[in-house]
C-alpha cells in the first residue's frame, strides 16, 4: 500500500532542522508532501510559509495530533524522542518515524539510514515492515559516504580513525562559544598583533594565560577552552577507557553495513580516537585501513571515486590537499572529499586516507530527507 504524504515536522527551527528544511526546499520535497509543523514551545503559533493547508503550529507533545501523520521527521533531539516515540507507538501509531537523534539507533527494529551506502539494508527492512529510520552518527555517516566503497568490496579487515570534529557537533551554543573564545583571545593580544615588532613569545604567554583563566560562563558548553586548543574526548565516558563517540564508530559502521551478530555475520573492527577541534561544522578524519589484500592505490582511488556522486578523490599532492581537503573548502557543500590516499610504511595492505564531510548535511539532515523520498516512492 502506498504511504500517505501527511508529514509531521518536529525540530524544524533548530540547527539540524533548518539545514533539513533548506535541503528539502532545494530538492522540491515540499511539492510532494502535505507538511504539518510541530513545536515544543509555541503550539498555536504561526507555521512557516511552507505550510499548505494547516498554517498553525501543532503541539509536538500532542499524541493525537502526531498520530494523524503518515510520516514524522524529528530533528528535535534525543530527549524528545525518548519522551514521545514510545507513547506514540503505544497509542497504536503505525506510521514511519524518521529521526536525527541517536536514541533509537541501536534498537533492533531501527535501521540507520544512509542510502547511498546501505540501500539494500533499507529496502530489506521496508519489505519486512520496518517503520523506524534513524540518521547515523555524523562522523560515521561522513566516513562511509567517503570510503564506503572499500567496505562494500569486502576489502576492509579493520580500520582505525582519528577524528577532528567540529564545534557544531555539540550544537549551536557550542559554535557560538568557540567563536566567542577566539574573539576573547584575539582581543587579549590585539595591540601586540598590530605591532609587527612585538615578541611572539610574549603574545603566546598572554594567550595561554587568558585561555587558562577563561570563566565558567566562557566555557559553559565545552567545559574547557576549545579556541586555540583541542579536546580529545567526545560524548559520554563509557568507563572502559572509551568515549561513546569512539564506540559508535564500530557499532554504527557495522549496523549501517548490515553486518555483525544481528545479521548473522562478523563485525569489522573499527576503532580510534575522537577529538574536538576548533572547526565550525565539518568533521574530518584520518583513516588507516588494513586491507585484506594488496590493492594498488590507483585501483583504490578508482573504487572510491565511482561509489557515489558526492565523493571526490583529491589527488595526494600538497597543492590539491590544502585547496580541496579542508573544512573551509567543504562547509555547506554536499561534496565528500577523500584524499591523502597512500600506502603506509607498515606494509602493502596498509592504506591511509583523509576525508571530510559537512556534519550538518551528510552528517545529519541529508539522510533524513532522502529517507522521506524513499518512503514516498515505496
Ligand atoms: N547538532 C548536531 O550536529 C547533530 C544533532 N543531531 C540531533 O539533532 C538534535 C537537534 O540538534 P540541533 O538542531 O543542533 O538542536 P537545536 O538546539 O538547534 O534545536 C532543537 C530545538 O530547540 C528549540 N529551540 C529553542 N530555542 C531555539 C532557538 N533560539 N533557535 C532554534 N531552535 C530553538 C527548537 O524547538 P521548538 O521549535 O519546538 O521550540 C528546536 O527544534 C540533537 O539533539 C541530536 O539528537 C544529530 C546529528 C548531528
Ligand atoms: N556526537 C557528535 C554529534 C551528534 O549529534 O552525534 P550523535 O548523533 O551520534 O549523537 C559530535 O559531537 O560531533
Amino acid at each position: 500500500m502506498k504511504i500517505g504524504n501527511l508529514v509531521g515536522l518536529v525540530g524544524w527551527r533548530g540547527m539540524v532542522g533548518s539545514v533539513l528544511i533548506d535541503r528539502m526546499q532545494a530538492e522540491g520535497d515540499f511539492d510532494l508532501i502535505e507538511p504539518l509543523f510541530f513545536s515544543t514551545s509555541n503550539a498555536g503559533g504561526k507555521a512557516p510559509a511552507l505550510a499548505k493547508n494547516e498554517t498553525t503550529l501543532q503541539d509536538a507533545f500532542d499524541i493525537a495530533a502526531l498520530k494523524r501523520c503518515d510520516i514524522i521527521i524529528s530533528a528535535q533531539g534525543g530527549d524528545y524522542t525518548s519522551e514521545v516515540f514510545p507513547k506514540l507507538r503505544a497509542a497504536g501509531w503505525n506510521g514511519h518515524w524518521i529521526d536525527a537523534a541517536s536514541t533509537l539507533r541501536m534498537e533492533k527494529e531501527a535501521v540507520i539510514i544512509l542510502d547511498p551506502v546501505n540501500m539494500p539494508v533499507i529496502q530489506k527492512a521496508l519489505a519486512s515492515g520496518g517503520k523506524n529510520w534513524v540518521g547515523g552518527n555524523c562522523t560515521v555517516s561522513c566516513m562511509l559516504m567517503g570510503v564506503g566503497a572499500l567496505y562494500k568490496a569486502g576489502l576492509v579487515e579493520w580500520m582505525s580513525t582519528q577524528t577532528y570534529q567540529a564545534a557544531s557537533g555539540g550544537g549551536a551554543q557550542h559554535m557560538r562559544e568557540l567563536l566567542t573564545q577566539y574573539g576573547t583571545l584575539n582581543a587579549e593580544v590585539k595591540s601586540m598583533l598590530d605591532d609587527p615588532k612585538s615578541a611572539i613569545l610574549e603574545i603566546d604567554r598572554k594567550v595561554i594565560a587568558k585561555q587558562r583563566s577563561l570563566t565558567a560562563s566562557e566555557t559553559a558548553n565545552f567545559g574547557v577552552p576549545l579556541g586555540g586548543s583541542l579536546i580529545p574526548w567526545i560524548d559520554k565516558d563509557l568507563g572502559n577507557g572509551m568515549s561513546k563517540e569512539e564506540w559508535k564508530g564500530m557499532a554504527e559502521t557495522n549496523k549501517i553495513l548490515g553486518q555483525g551478530p544481528d545479521f548473522g555475520s562478523i563485525e569489522t573492527p573499527v576503532d580510534g580516537f575522537c577529538v574536538r577541534v576548533g572547526a565550525m561544522r565539518c568533521h574530518s578524519q584520518a583513516l588507516t585501513f588494513k586491507l585484506r589484500k594488496d590493492v594498488p592505490v590507483a585501483d583504490i582511488e578508482a573504487m572510491i571515486a565511482a561509489d557515489n556522486q558526492w565523493v571526490k578523490v583529491v589527488p595526494n599532492t600538497r597543492e590539491a590537499t590544502i585547496k580541496d581537503l579542508t573544512p573551509v573548502a567543504v562547509t555547506g557543500t554536499m561534496t565528500i572529499p577523500v584524499g591523502r590516499i597512500r600506502k603506509m610504511a607498515m606494509g602493502p595492505e596498509y592504506v591511509g586516507a583523509f576525508t571530510i564531510g559537512d556534519q550538518l548535511l551528510w552528517g545529519a539532515a541529508e539522510p533524513l530527507r532522502r529517507m522521506l523520498r524513499i518512503l514516498l516512492q515505496a
